[in-house]
């Protein structure tokens, strides 16, 4: 397939959901079979050297870049779920949203001691979310390899939240 212009996808919706919030709606770019097959092979090339056994992702927008991305690349897949939703003993842990405040949870045994792991999530904005993730991999006992995300908010920097971490992106803005 030719290179896609991956932005001509993506949604820009000023002021959602609340005001002075640039949101950047993937649905366009889901509702394309090729556009959607072409970012999640680009995600792939931008990893394949990364040494890794499974990946982690928050619902509900990260579960659709990852589990497509485990199957793939042949490696675990463990849900960050929000709170109530896991059926078994959690870790759980409270965080800033570039809009909001929320929580996250993970199940107590879904890493093993000294497995390393990846974050994959749909959008990297202050990197609130994948700083809790990481948080939560290290009471496991896991070690985290890096984060790869489709679109990447510069302007909200955050790789100064993700400074001792991989972090690739396929488009920025
Ligand atoms: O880098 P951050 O500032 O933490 O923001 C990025 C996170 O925000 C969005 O999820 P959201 O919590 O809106 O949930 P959703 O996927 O269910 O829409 C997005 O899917 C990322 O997970
Ligand atoms: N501006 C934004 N657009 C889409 N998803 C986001 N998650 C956090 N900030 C976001």
């Amino acid at each position: 397939m030719e290179t896609v212009e991956i932005k001509k996808w993506i949604r820009d919706i000023p002021d959602f959901p609340e005001k002075g919030v640039i949101f950047r709606d993937i649905t366009p770019l889901l509702k394309n079979p090729e556009v959607f097959k072409y970012s999640l092979n680009k995600i792939v090339e931008l990893i394949k050297d990364w040494d890794f056994d499974c990946i982690v992702s928050p619902e509900s927008r990260g579960f659709i870049f990852a589990t497509p991305l485990a199957y793939i690349m042949d490696k675990e897949f463990v849900p960050i779920r929000k709170p109530g939703k896991l059926p078994y003993k959690t870790y759980s842990i409270s965080y800033e949203l570039e809009y909001g405040q929320t929580s996250l949870e993970m199940h107590a045994d879904a890493i093993e001691k000294g497995e390393k792991v990846i974050v994959v999530d749909d959008v990297l904005a202050t990197g609130g979310t994948t700083k809790a993730i990481k948080e939560l991999i290290e009471r496991a006992g896991g070690e985290t390899v890096g984060v790869v995300c489709l679109a990447e908010l510069t302007y909200l920097n955050p790789r100064e939240n993700l400074k001792d971490l991989e972090i690739a992106s396929l488009i920025r803005y």
